[in-house]
């Protein structure tokens, strides 16, 4: 059976990222740019106050004979307009916070800093001498023009969203997302509003794996369940043509009614089945009319874990990204963990910082169908292959579900 590893390698050499689209800067949120970005002028692109007081020559703050300078004030400039007179030696200008340097004038002095006679005073008075420059934001002072600003494969977050704003790019080249279909199988799973007839559970895989492909950047198209029948299987496929993946939850191990490899196999080709790892053996990858196919298990939580280490990386390298799994870090053990099983055990844990340790907790029953051993996980502990057994305050690795990406 293949390891974890490998499965992950053989599936990502699969996996080319997609082609680039060009999105207005309000839907980019989340993308990966596919362009480099360049400043095409000076930010801020002019000389500008950074404080609400009065423009003048430094050389006019200086006291004269112990007494505190008085300059005729010649008017005044707001934040969007420029100033039409030249400050000379001798006058001031009141300025706001990001209004231009008026020409001429060579520093600004915050008001707290003078005297006068109100808004409209002809008079002030520098109660402090400043240096040149001072209070004045220059021109370039952030980002130049010509300068590379972002590069290409960076991940747009609300920061870079400004950035791209401040420098004018209503439009940004990003990678485009995948589209995911998602399609449930098996004759007795139902949708979530039907009422259950005896024998049947409610498709909650495809809603989880469509949240899920929804977290992980992808655009998800629910595709409903297929009947245990190659026809129907076959028709629900055929809905799939401009899917750039398709997931399967169910119908990939060894039972009568286990048809999605069969369908592979018919339709395009198996790359690989069954992975060394518990929850989620009976993992199946490969290619059905040249759109790659993650035959993910049937029960939940097997299906939740295997899309999160699996499924999760190939939506993000779809996307452009390059860091494609999330960070895995040491923990101590809070309480003995025996392991009988002899595959990959990933065990859904909570962890918490205490006195600057992480502590893992196990989530409670941790078989496959029970979809609270998911609530309160932050985490999944890594038990290796073959048993172990990890003693309270031992040490053990632990992939970090909610931290950003290695
Ligand atoms: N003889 C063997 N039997 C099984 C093996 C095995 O190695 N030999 N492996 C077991 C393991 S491990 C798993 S995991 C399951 C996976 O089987 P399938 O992927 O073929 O899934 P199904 O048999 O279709 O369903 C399994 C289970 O999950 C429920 N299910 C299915 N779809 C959904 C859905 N959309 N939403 C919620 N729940 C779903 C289904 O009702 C079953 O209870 O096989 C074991 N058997
Ligand atoms: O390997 Mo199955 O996914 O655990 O129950």
């Amino acid at each position: 059976m293949l390891s974890v590893e490998e499965a992950l390698s053989r599936i990502l050499a699969e996996i080319r990222p997609l082609e680039s689209v060009s999105l207005p800067l309000d839907q980019a949120l989340g993308s990966v740019l596919a362009q480099d970005i360049v400043a095409h002028e000076d930010m801020p692109p002019f000389d500008n106050s950074a404080m609400d007081g009065f423009a003048l020559l430094s050389q006019d703050s200086k006291p004269q004979a112990g007494q505190a300078p008085r300059l005729r004030v010649i008017g005044g400039v707001a934040a969007g307009y420029v100033a039409q007179t030249r400050v000379e030696a001798g006058t001031a200008m009141r300025i706001m916070t990001g209004a231009p340097v008026p020409a001429g004038a060579d520093t600004v002095i915050q008001v707290e800093l003078t005297n006068s006679d109100g808004p409209q005073s002809e008079w002030v008075e520098i109660l402090q001498e400043v240096p040149p420059g001072n209070n004045i934001r220059p021109a370039g002072e952030d980002m130049r023009s010509g300068q590379t600003i972002l590069t290409r494969g960076q991940e747009i977050g609300a920061w870079e969203i400004g950035i791209l704003a401040t420098l004018g790019y209503a439009q940004v080249q990003v990678v485009r997302r995948p589209r995911v279909a998602i399609l449930g199988t098996g004759d007795e799973v139902v949708d979530i509003d039907a009422e259950l007839q005896p024998g049947q559970i409610r498709n909650s895989n495809s809603y989880l794996l469509e949240a899920a492909v929804r977290q992980a950047g992808g655009i998800p198209q629910r595709l409903g369940v297929a009947r245990d029948t190659a026809k129907s299987l076959r028709e629900k496929f055929s809905q799939a043509v401009h899917a750039d993946l398709i997931l399967t939850s169910g119908g990939v191990s060894v039972g009568d009614f286990d048809l999605v490899k069969d369908i592979m196999h018919e339709q395009g080709a198996i790359n690989f089945w069954r992975i060394n790892m518990k929850p989620g053996k009976p993992v199946a990858f490969g290619k059905i009319s040249g759109i790659p196919l993650l035959g993910l298990p049937g029960n939940p939580v097997s299906s939740a874990v295997t899309f999160e280490l699996f499924g999760r990386p190939v939506v993000r390298k779809l996307q452009g990204h390059t860091r494609l799994q999330r960070q895995q870090i040491e923990v101590v053990v809070e309480q003995d963990i025996q392991e009988r099983a002899m595959r990959r055990h990933y065990v859904r844990a909570h962890v918490t910082q205490r006195a600057g340790k992480f502590i893992a907790r196990p989530t409670g029953n941790q078989g496959s169908n029970i979809m609270t051993s998911l609530l309160q996980a932050n985490a999944l502990l890594v038990i290796p292959e073959g048993g172990a057994t990890f003693k309270a305050g031992e040490h053990i690795q632990a992939i970090m579900l909610n931290w950003p990406e290695d």
